[in-house]
């Protein structure tokens, strides 16, 4: 198949379902693609400076995009479910040499449907039958629900700022190992108390100054009042008695979760079992529900698909089912199509003018040009 088949192979798929295309804006204010993109992909925004001197990105992806269009128009009077499809290009700085900065996504959203397990399924089921049309039939995929972890922390009844501290460790890559390796120092907590008295600029500047007594470089992505409430939030939980041990151990165990899609009821039931945790039923039963709907629709998914607790970062709109698809030789880094729901995104952009869940899903053709070369 050329490009151009496959793109069109994958947009009918999801023009069937009645979905109205859209090409939205290709140009956003960073603020929020800065502060929706997960670590991975906020190092990796085309950010450029306008004539006005504000701070602008090239889409890093259609959701967003999409789902402000859709905020502004719920936000507007109008509602109703909505669903949109689009064939567009969106940008990137290379995850790996070999990959493209500009890039066609062939996706789909949907707003304000019911939020259930049988929904998941069926944006999942269709994702998979535009990567059957491009003809790839020998995939794998991995999913993961970011609602997951916070129902375990909550269950394990800890003092509120540390639950808090962990919930906001679980959205940055290998931040709940790093909390749960150690407490913070005396001088990061030290440091931190100081910053907590003062205002927020005199805070930035103590902060960096201090980076500059220490001779530490300002590296990574986040920026100086993310990293300032980091540590803040950090000695909180450290002066309400830090990570108890047993809640450890269960955190340990869940972030261990990597199963296959048959066994994830079991594996998170059998963590909530052995700790005697109580509240985690109704999440539990959604994953399984889930879990089943995805296999009756899409049988593979018993042999080539797997859950995992840790997954889904890329974008921290997420807020329950996420996946990603792999085939041919790319690996983890490079999905052929991802994708996931988002229920508290319309809100977050309409500053709660307007409410309705989300769900969609893309495929790159780009990848899966590649996989198909990878296996001929
Ligand atoms: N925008 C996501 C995929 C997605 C679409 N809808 C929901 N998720 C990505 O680029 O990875």
């Amino acid at each position: 198949m050329t490009p151009e088949q496959i793109v069109e192979a994958a947009s009918a798929v999801f023009a069937q379902t009645g979905a109205r295309p859209v090409d939205p804006a290709y140009v956003l204010a960073s603020d929020i693609p800065l502060e929706l993109s997960g670590e991975a992909v906020r190092a990796r925004l085309c950010v450029f400076t306008d004539h006005r001197g504000n701070e602008m990105v090239m889409r890093p992806d259609l959701t967003l995009p999409v789902a402000g269009m859709e905020a502004e128009r719920l936000a507007s009077g109008r509602n109703g479910p909505e669903a949109y499809t689009y064939a567009a290009r969106a940008f990137r700085l290379p995850a790996s040499p070999d990959d493209p900065m500009e890039f066609t996504q062939v996706g789909f959203e949907r707003f304000g449907r019911e939020s259930s397990p049988d929904e998941d399924a069926d944006a999942f089921a269709l994702v998979q039958a535009a990567v059957a049309a491009c003809g790839i039939d020998n995939w794998r995929m991995v999913m993961g629900d970011l609602s997951v972890f916070p129902a375990f922390v909550d269950a394990l009844g800890l003092h509120g700022v540390t639950a808090s501290l962990l919930k906001r460790a679980f959205r940055q890559e290998g931040g709940v190992a790093e909390l749960l390796a150690g407490a913070p120092s005396a001088p990061e907590v030290d440091l931190a108390h100081q910053l907590s008295a003062s205002a927020p600029e005199a805070a930035a500047l103590a902060f960096l100054d201090a980076l500059r007594e220490r001779s530490i470089p300002m590296i990574g992505t986040r920026s100086v009042t993310e990293i300032i409430e980091g540590l803040k939030a950090k000695a909180a939980a450290a002066d309400a008695g830090g990570v108890p041990e047993d809640a450890r151990k269960v955190l340990g165990a869940l972030a261990g979760v990597n199963c296959s899609a048959p066994e994830t009821a079991e594996a998170l039931s059998g963590i909530a079992r052995a700790h005697g945790l109580r509240g985690l039923d109704s999440v539990i039963e959604r994953v399984t529900r889930r879990v089943e709907a995805i296999i009756d629709a899409v049988p593979r998914v018993a042999e080539a698909g797997r859950f995992r607790s840790g997954f889904g970062r890329r974008f921290t709109y997420y807020d329950g089912f996420v996946f990603e698809t792999y085939a041919g030789g790319l690996g983890e880094r490079q999905p052929i199509a991802t994708g996931g729901r988002y229920d508290g995104l319309i809100a977050g952009l309409s500053g709660g003018r307007a409410r309705a869940s989300g769900i969609g899903g893309v495929v790159r053709p780009d990848r899966v040009i590649r996989a198909r070369e990878s296996v001929a």
